[in-house]
């Protein structure tokens, strides 16, 4: 499978600190690449130097081949990277349908297509069509900003914990709802939740201290019970 995005030795500062150390991934076209590690670890940064948010002040971003690195963040969306960060960051004064119109880049056949795909994959929304984004539910909300991220024409798509406060029913469909637009576009996760992370993760990074310290196949890790205990808190 061919490299899609490559994060080459990062480091970001957030003020003085000096959060990312050293950080390097790999995500392979039309796989889900996860971040795994403890609270803190730096996933969330990793995710956020990528859009530009905390622009790293040293290594390589290349997507596509093309360094992004030092690029404003409207620019690296531009490229074809979709963000759903962990709040979501929907409109909550707008409805389902206005904060879906306003994430649309392009009004064309193509757009129009993807949107009623993503509406049959969340049915939430199409019922919830006009009640405003602030009142839906922490699922709904989820599945609002997954379907507003995927409705462009985005090869990579970067969702931040998605399972995060949500009953563990919501987070099985959320789970599957990802694995069927993983047909679709590749996706880099940043995931807690061990169980969703390895029933959808193809390859998997471990961020420990703001460093990458392991990597590989996501069935390998489910079966390495210390690597588990050591990184990741699980008995
Ligand atoms: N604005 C900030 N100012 C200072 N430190 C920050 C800021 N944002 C994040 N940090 C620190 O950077 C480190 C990495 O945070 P990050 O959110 O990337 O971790 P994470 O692995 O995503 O953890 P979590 O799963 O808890 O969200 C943490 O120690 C955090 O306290």
């Amino acid at each position: 499978m061919s490299t899609l995005l490559k994060v080459d030795h990062i480091e970001t500062y957030i003020g003085q600190y000096h959060i990312l150390q050293g950080v390097s991934f790999e995500v392979k076209k039309g796989e889900v690449t996860v971040l795994l590690g403890r609270n803190g670890a730096g996933k969330t940064t990793s995710l956020r130097s990528i859009m530009g948010l905390t622009p790293p002040s040293k290594g390589k971003i290349i997507y596509k081949g093309e360094e992004i690195h030092g690029l404003p963040t409207f620019k690296v969306a531009g490229r074809g990277i979709g963000y759903v960060p962990e709040d979501q960051g929907i409109f909550g004064e707008l409805t389902v349908e206005e904060n879906m119109k306003v994430a649309m880049k392009a009004q064309d056949r193509e757009t129009e297509d993807r949107m009623n795909w993503i509406i049959d994959l969340f049915p939430d929304l199409k019922r919830f069509w006009k009640k405003a984004g602030g009142n839906l539910s922490g699922g709904q909300k989820q599945m609002l900003s997954i379907a507003r991220a995927y409705l462009n024409n985005n090869d990579l798509i970067l969702i931040d914990e998605p399972s995060k406060g949500l009953a563990p029913i919501v987070v099985e469909k959320v789970m599957r709802s990802i694995e069927e637009m993983k047909e679709r576009t590749t996706i880099l996760l940043v995931e807690q939740n061990f169980l969703m992370a390895s029933g959808i993760g193809d390859r998997f990074y471990i961020i420990d201290d703001g460093t990458t310290v392991h990597h590989g196949q996501m069935e390998s890790l489910v079966k390495d019970e210390e690597m588990k205990r050591k990184y990741l808190g699980i008995a």
